[in-house]
């Protein structure tokens, strides 16, 4: 039987081949298997030679079904299976796609070409007639007529419906089932199928007990969902779909989110509680965000990197000249198209980009640094002193001055030519005597020695680039005093003014008023007079230097001495402190303070060094073996010193020949050897008693600190070696000599005396200043020399060296204001 079935299936080998045909076999067997269950069961062979191998739930079913479909076919080959509405899907859970035709049933399985009838015909379909497929339900229906009794077909139809309803996968409907027109159409009729019959009432029995096994099944842990059979039975596969998103819901939970509100009842009348208020959110502790980084913009476009270094530095091409330019300075509207373009093609723009925005910006205008240049605002200032333009008498000085008779000021007058004019041949010049409409024989335009004229003049204009000085603070001398601007070899600078004060009110002075005082202003002038700058111009606060930049020289300007620091052999510059050669004489080696010049030359003291400084007795020797050497006349000559008889200056031709001895050359510059040579004899021997004095006195004195503290110990050492100085000068009987052996050679108290102005240009005079001067370039020197007619600087300029005396206090009163 088996292999008859086999034969007629196998009369569509193509269809049984076909996955279709394959899973339509089981819908066929359905039916066969009430018949040849047994028989398939009994027989392997059978099975192994089913065209569908048995491999899932329903391969019992589908061995039957198979069996049973071709003994359906057999028994009723022509009829048209009733629609199959259930139909078995068993191999959907070894399928991986659905095929809605061949699960609704309308599948057709083989191409209609293929479809043939039992007979071998092909299957010739009517117009809207639908290629009927063979259900279980059919089978089912058609196996009650079939098979023996009710009993067993009730047996086998619950049986079958339960297979059918394991196989149908939820996609099953029990009221579609109780009509299922498989039932009545097995009976071969259609019509006939739709009366109820007992069979019906049984099946359906069988159905829902069958169904309550699948709702237990289906409904476990979601019993609420599925509440009602028919429920189930309709809709069982898609609520459970929707229940299982919906598992996460608090609804399918029935969990209440809405707030409980209880009613409350209150003498009749409901009193509803309002709802819990919700925290304002400002209560909330605010919650610091952190800041998040700000994306940036993912569709902004990426640019290129450019070398910045190396040989294709800069090839981007494009360069913003206006870039970190200031506002206001350049618009990119005033710069032309073009140029823009060709920045942009600038391939080393830096050079060209540099260049062309220095054009379009400018530059500020620019002084060298070394025009003028003053100091910045703010500057530390020395303490209030009063400040005098001229020098003014004080105490008794003015009693004491001789004045120069005017009609001999008016006699000297040089022998300059107006083409030259006054220059350094000049004889006022060269004996520092500055030219005036008096004495001037070219006249103010063509005169160039009229510097304290010229002074004046630049002082009265105003502006401080023309007085050209300006105080500055050091780092461990004190105040000082530095150009603004730029000077001239030689070319005077400012004017040393003070107080002119006899030697005993500068003696009271240094006793009383500056005994405390670290700096001393106190200038030898003239006529044993002293120039007291405490009270006066600018110039006081110029310090010392042993390779000095300046020189301080006293002139004589119409008739009256005046000092004047004036550049040195070499200009000054903006900046530069200005510094001049104290010739500082501190009557004593223990005395002497430390100098702080920094130069390379220097000598360590303000004075003369230590060790340069003969002793006394060699000084002394020095001193008379020079008299003796060039006799009194002589000396005089040499110097321009000694009686005030006119005819004793008067030069002697012979005497131009004299060349200074070395010894004086060197000690020009050192105040102890400027000593004039008649004075000199009696100074030093009245300093070699002074200094044994002296040196007792700083023996006391030392005494004295040694038991002061270190601090202490220094400043008194300083000030005791004013005090020493003082005590030690205090004792001197008469200061008077002594002062005048400090008074510059040849100063205009000694030529004004001699009647220097008298003395008349001569060749001679000419030829011994021109020999000088020679001799001077020749050495290099920058030393001042003494000639007879004065001191005579390197450049021919006649100079006469203030020096900065200290003096010992002394008990001197009285001050007077008058203007000399
Ligand atoms: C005429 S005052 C010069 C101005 C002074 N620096 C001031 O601040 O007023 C002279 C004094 O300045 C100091 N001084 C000047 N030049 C110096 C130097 N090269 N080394 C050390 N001290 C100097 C000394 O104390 C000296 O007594």
């Amino acid at each position: 039987m088996l292999s008859t079935l086999m034969d007629k299936i196998g009369a569509h080998p193509k269809a049984s081949s076909r996955p279709e045909a394959t899973r339509a076999s089981p819908t066929i067997s359905t039916a066969s298997h009430i018949t040849a269950d047994n028989d398939a069961a009994s027989d392997p062979q059978s099975l192994s030679s089913s065209s569908t191998p048995p491999t899932s739930i329903g391969d019992g079913a589908s061995i039957s079904s198979t069996i049973l479909k071709t003994e359906a076919i057999s028994s009723a080959p022509a009829t048209p299976a009733a629609e199959p509405r259930a139909r078995s899907r068993r191999e959907r859970t070894s399928v991986t796609t659905y095929n809605v035709k061949v699960l609704t049933g309308t599948a057709v399985h083989a191409p209609k070409k293929y479809c043939k009838n039992p007979d071998g015909t092909p299957v010739v379909y009517k117009k809207k007639e639908r290629r009927k497929t063979i259900s279980n339900d059919m089978l089912v229906g058609a196996s009650g007529p079939a098979n023996a009794s009710t009993d067993s077909l009730d047996e086998n139809n619950d049986r079958l419906i339960q297979d059918g309803i394991d196989a149908l996968d939820l996609q099953w409907s029990v009221k579609k089932l109780s009509r299922s027109k498989s039932q009545i159409g097995l009976a071969g009729n259609a019509k006939k199928s739709v009366k109820p019959s007992p069979l019906r009432r049984s099946k359906s029995l069988y159905t829902k007990s069958a169904v309550q096994k699948f709702t237990n099944k289906l409904g476990a842990g979601k019993k609420s969902a599925l509440s009602s059979q028919e429920d189930v039975a309709s809709g069982a596969t898609k609520i459970k779909r929707e229940l299982r998103k919906l598992q996460d819901t608090p609804e399918f939970a029935k969990i209440e989110t809405e707030p409980i509100i209880h009613e409350v009842w209150s003498n009749g009348k409901l009193v509803v509680e309002e709802r819990p208020r919700k925290k304002k959110k400002t209560e909330e502790p605010p919650q610091v965000e952190e800041p998040k980084p700000e994306q940036k913009k993912v569709n902004v476009k990426k640019e290129k990197i450019w070398h910045s270094k190396g040989i294709y530095a800069g090839q981007s091409g494009y360069l913003d000249i206006f870039k970190n330019m200031p506002k206001g300075t350049a618009h990119k509207e005033d710069y032309g198209a073009a140029e823009m373009k060709a920045t942009r093609r600038s391939i080393l723009p830096l050079p060209q980009g540099a260049g062309q925005r220095l054009l379009h910006l400018g530059r500020d205008f620019k002084l060298p640094f070394d025009v003028c240049s003053p100091l910045p605002p703010g500057q530390p200032k020395p303490d209030e002193w009063r400040k005098t333009s001229s020098n003014r008498f004080a105490g008794d000085a003015a009693l004491s001055w001789r004045k120069v008779k005017k009609d001999l000021q008016d006699i000297s007058k040089c022998v300059c030519d107006v083409e030259d004019g006054c220059d350094e041949r000049c004889q006022n010049r060269t004996m520092l005597y500055e030219c005036d409409d008096n004495n001037c024989n070219v006249g103010k335009a063509a005169c160039g020695n009229r510097a304290f004229d010229e002074l004046q003049e630049r002082r009265k204009a105003g502006g401080k680039y023309r007085v050209g000085v300006e105080v500055l603070k050091t780092a461990d001398r004190g105040y000082g005093v530095r150009s603004n601007r730029c000077f001239e070899a030689n070319q005077i600078i400012v004017e040393y003014t003070g107080e002119i004060i006899t030697e005993e009110e500068c003696d009271r002075r240094m006793n009383h008023e500056y005994k405390n005082n670290e700096c001393y202003y106190l200038m030898s002038f003239d006529q044993n007079m002293i120039l007291d700058g405490t009270k006066g111009s600018i110039a006081r606060f110029v310090n010392h230097s042993c390779k000095p930049n300046c020189r301080m020289v006293k002139w004589v300007v119409a008739g009256k001495p005046r000092m004047a620091l004036f550049a040195g052999d070499n200009p000054i510059m903006t900046g530069d402190e200005l510094t001049y050669d104290y010739n500082f004489d501190p009557f004593s080696a223990k005395n002497v303070q430390t100098c702080r010049c920094g130069s390379d030359n220097c000598r360590g003291v303000l004075g003369p060094k230590p060790k340069d400084q003969k002793p006394v007795k060699e000084a002394i020797k020095d001193a008379v073996k020079a008299t003796k050497k060039y006799g009194k006349r002589k000396f005089k000559e040499v110097f321009g010193v000694g009686d005030t008889d006119d005819s004793d200056l008067a030069p002697s031709p012979k005497k131009r020949k004299i060349k200074v001895p070395t010894g004086l050359k060197r000690s020009q510059s050192s105040a102890s050897m400027k000593m004039v040579a008649k004075d000199a004899v009696k100074s030093v021997r009245k300093s070699v008693s002074s200094q044994y004095l002296n040196a007792r006195k700083v023996v006391t004195v030392k005494r004295e600190t040694v038991t002061t503290t270190k601090t202490k110990t220094k400043e008194t050492v300083k000030v005791n070696s004013m005090k020493t100085y003082g005590s030690r000068r205090s004792k001197v009987p008469s200061r008077r000599s002594s002062m005048k052996t400090m008074t510059t050679p040849g100063t205009p108290e000694k030529m004004s005396s001699v009647g220097k102005r008298i003395i008349k240009p001569t060749s001679a005079r000419k030829e011994y200043l021109a020999d000088t001067i020679a001799s001077i370039g020749r050495s290099g020197s920058s030393d001042t020399y003494k000639s007879p007619y004065g001191p005579v600087s390197a450049q021919g300029t006649p100079t006469k060296k203030g020096t900065i005396r200290v003096v010992h206090p002394s008990s001197l009163t009285g001050d007077s204001d008058e203007e000399m």
